[in-house]
């Protein structure tokens, strides 16, 4: 079995998706969950991390993310998630957002490595889980790296993620991967691969190319064709892509939100987030992605998505 990873996706990749995806499809081995920002003081309130409630976290083994640069506030939210189980903690050095970046948090801090130093140095002994990164390759430029992989050698990182874009490009342009080859080349810890996997063809391009990464992260290509996990670990291009499966995880999903959401609009709000992504595995999908953002209530919203499954067969 290929180590696929689901990637976190704030927003979308939450409890309810992470339990309703294990439930319906297979192939996926973990998540890393999104993040969560450390906090000033040592009381963490529990709405802070409602989505890792460890009860709702075991159908799909789950990595706790922390976005932060205060070393004393990393440790104790670091050990609070040890003590509910979880025994790998990754730290977010990707966030693109400059209101995150400017903070000097997410791949704001990637420019400096001495402050990525001192965070290491004195948080890693004091955490008594396994710490991994995922990480950007610079904020403004790939050659940051240079700077960064003797650093993150430093220190005992259970595995570094990297998505080869910077934080400047946010979610434009391709993705760096002769950039990767060199980060492969130079980290001495396991490698994580993200970015950009969206179909079999680009993962096998991917896996031949880099036969030593550790483990395959996939975020928006997973949302936008749950199939692909299956379709990357039987090796097959199609005929798994049943809408008939689609359909019962969408229903299951629109009714976990049911259960979770306090109303009816943060309901619809939420499914149709997920169609931005659902829709590119559809044929005609920019057509069906109007007629979904233009439902008005849930009744509108459900019409519309039967009227999509009974009418139309994905695209695999
Ligand atoms: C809406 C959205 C939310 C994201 N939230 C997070 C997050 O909380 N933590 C993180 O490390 N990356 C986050 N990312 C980045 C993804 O984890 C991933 O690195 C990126 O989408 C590239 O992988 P992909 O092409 O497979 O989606 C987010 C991306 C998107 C589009």
């Amino acid at each position: 079995m290929k180590q696929l990873i689901l990637a976190p996706l704030r927003g979308f990749t939450d409890a309810a998706f992470r339990n309703t995806f294990q439930h319906h499809f297979k192939g996926v081995a973990e998540a890393v969950a999104p993040f969560v920002t450390s906090i000033r003081g040592r009381r963490i309130k529990a709405s802070h991390l409602l989505d890792l409630v460890p009860e709702d976290n075991r159908i799909m083994p789950v990595v706790p993310q922390i976005l932060s640069n205060q070393p004393d506030e990393f440790i104790c939210l670091a050990n609070t998630l040890f003590r509910r189980g979880y025994r790998e903690i990754n730290w977010n050095l990707g966030c693109p957002y400059p209101m995150v970046a400017k903070k000097m948090r997410g791949s704001g801090l990637l420019p400096h490595p001495d402050e990525i130093d001192r965070m290491l140095e004195k948080t890693i002994g004091q955490i008594d889980a396994r710490l991994s990164v995922k990480t950007r390759l610079g904020r403004f430029s790939a050659d940051e790296m240079d700077q960064l992989i003797p650093v993150f050698n430093r220190y005992p990182l259970s595995r570094v993620i990297v998505h080869p874009r910077t934080g400047v490009q946010m979610y434009t342009g391709g993705v760096d991967l002769k950039a990767f080859e060199t980060c492969l080349n130079h980290i001495n810890h396991p490698v994580v691969y993200n970015g950009d996997i969206n179909s079999l063809d680009f993962f096998q391009a991917l896996e031949a190319r880099f036969p030593d990464v550790s483990g395959w992260m996939l975020g928006r290509g997973l949302i936008a064709n749950p199939f692909l996990a299956e379709m990357i670990q039987g090796g097959f291009r199609q005929g798994h892509r049943e809408i008939s499966r689609f359909a019962r995880f969408h229903d299951d999903l629109l009714a976990e939100y049911g259960r979770r959401f306090s109303g009816p609009a943060h309901v619809l709000d939420r499914m149709k987030g997920f169609w931005r992504y659902f829709a590119d595995g559809f044929a005609d999908g920019r057509k069906i992605l109007k007629r979904i953002r233009k439902a008005g209530s849930l009744v509108r919203y459900r019409q519309v998505v039967a009227s999509v499954v009974n009418d139309q067969a994905p695209v695999a």
